[in-house]
C-alpha cells in the first residue's frame, strides 16, 4: 500500500513543532486532528498509549484510523508513538501488544515516524527494527526521565547507543531541577550534535526547561512538542505562545 509520497522529515537543528494527540477514542481524535492542523503544526504526534485506555485493536482497525487521520493531515508529518508506561505511557500495556500496534504504523506507509524508547526490551526493539529497516518509516529513538537530568556523560551515552542502534532522530526528554542541570543538559547536545549528523530532540520538561522549548534550535534540538488538547509533559505551552516568544527574541 502506498498512501504517502514522501517521508516529512525533522530537519537537523531547524524550528518544527509537534501537537501530541492524546484522544480516548476515535471521534474525538478525529477532531483533535482537525483542530492540531488548523492550528498550523508542523508535525503531530499520535499518542496512542492514550487511545481507548490502550485497548487492543486488530491490526485493519489500527490502519483504518491511521488512514482516517491521514486524510485529515496537511503538510503535517505523522509520529505515532505508544509510550511504555515506565517512560511515561499512560498506561501498563505489555510489550506484546504495543509491538504488534508499532508494526501496524510501520508497515502502513502512512506514519512518517515511530518514537520507540531506546532502553526497550532488547528482543523487542530488534523486532521493530527489522521492520523499520525494510520500511520508510523511520525511527525516533527515545529516552525519558520524568525524575531527573543526567549528567552530560550519561547523556552522551545515551546518544552513542541511539546511534549506534542506526536511530534516525536521538530524542532526550528529561526532568531539571537547577540551572546546572540545564547548562549540563544544552552542554552535552550542542557537544553531541555538532558532531553528529542525526536530527536531535531534546527537551527540559517543567518550569525550567522554556528554553529548550522556545528555542530548540539553538539547544541542539529541532521539535517542540506544544500543547494540544491536554498536556502529556509538564512545561508544554501552546504554539501562539511559542511563535510569540520567538518573534520577541528576533527568532522569527
Ligand atoms: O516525549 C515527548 C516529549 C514530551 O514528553 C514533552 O516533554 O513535551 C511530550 C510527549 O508527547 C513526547 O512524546
Amino acid at each position: 500500500m502506498n498512501i504517502k509520497n514522501e517521508i516529512k522529515l525533522i530537519e537537523k537543528n531547524k524550528f518544527a513543532s509537534c501537537i501530541p494527540l492524546i484522544s480516548a477514542d476515535k471521534s474525538e481524535l478525529l477532531a483533535d486532528v482537525k483542530a492540531a492542523v488548523e492550528n498550523g503544526c508542523d508535525f503531530l504526534e499520535w499518542r496512542r498509549d492514550y487511545f481507548m485506555k490502550g485497548a487492543i485493536l486488530k491490526p485493519e482497525e489500527e490502519l483504518n484510523i491511521l488512514k482516517e487521520i491521514k486524510k485529515r493531515m496537511k503538510t503535517q508529518g505523522l509520529i505515532y508513538t505508544y509510550r511504555s508506561h515506565l517512560e511515561g505511557g499512560a498506561y501498563e500495556t505489555a510489550d506484546a501488544i504495543r509491538e504488534a500496534s508499532i508494526k501496524t504504523a510501520i508497515e502502513s506507509d502512512v506514519a512518517d515516524y515511530v518514537d520507540v524508547e531506546l532502553e526497550s526490551n532488547d528482543l523487542f526493539l530488534a523486532r521493530i527494527r527489522d521492520v523499520i529497516k525494510n520500511n520508510r518509516t523511520q525511527w525516533i529513538a527515545s529516552h525519558h526521565n520524568f525524575n531527573r537530568t543526567p549528567n552530560t556523560q550519561e547523556i552522551e551515552k545515551l546518544y552513542l547507543s541511539m546511534e549506534a542502534k542506526n536511530a534516525d532522530v536521538l530524542k532526550l526528554a528529561v526532568m531539571p531541577h537547577t540551572s546546572e542541570d540545564i547548562r549540563h543538559l544544552i552542554i552535552a547536545n550542542l557537544l553531541h550534535n555538532e558532531g553528529s549528523k542525526s536530527p536531535m530532540i531534546n527537551i527540559a520538561m517543567g518550569s525550567l526547561g522554556g528554553i529548550t522549548r522556545i528555542a530548540p534550535e539553538l539547544c541542539g534540538g529541532s521539535m517542540t512538542y506544544v500543547l494540544g488538547t491536554g498536556k502529556t509533559a509538564p512545561g508544554q505551552m501552546n504554539l501562539v505562545e511559542i511563535i510569540a516568544l520567538r518573534e520577541k527574541l528576533g527568532l522569527i
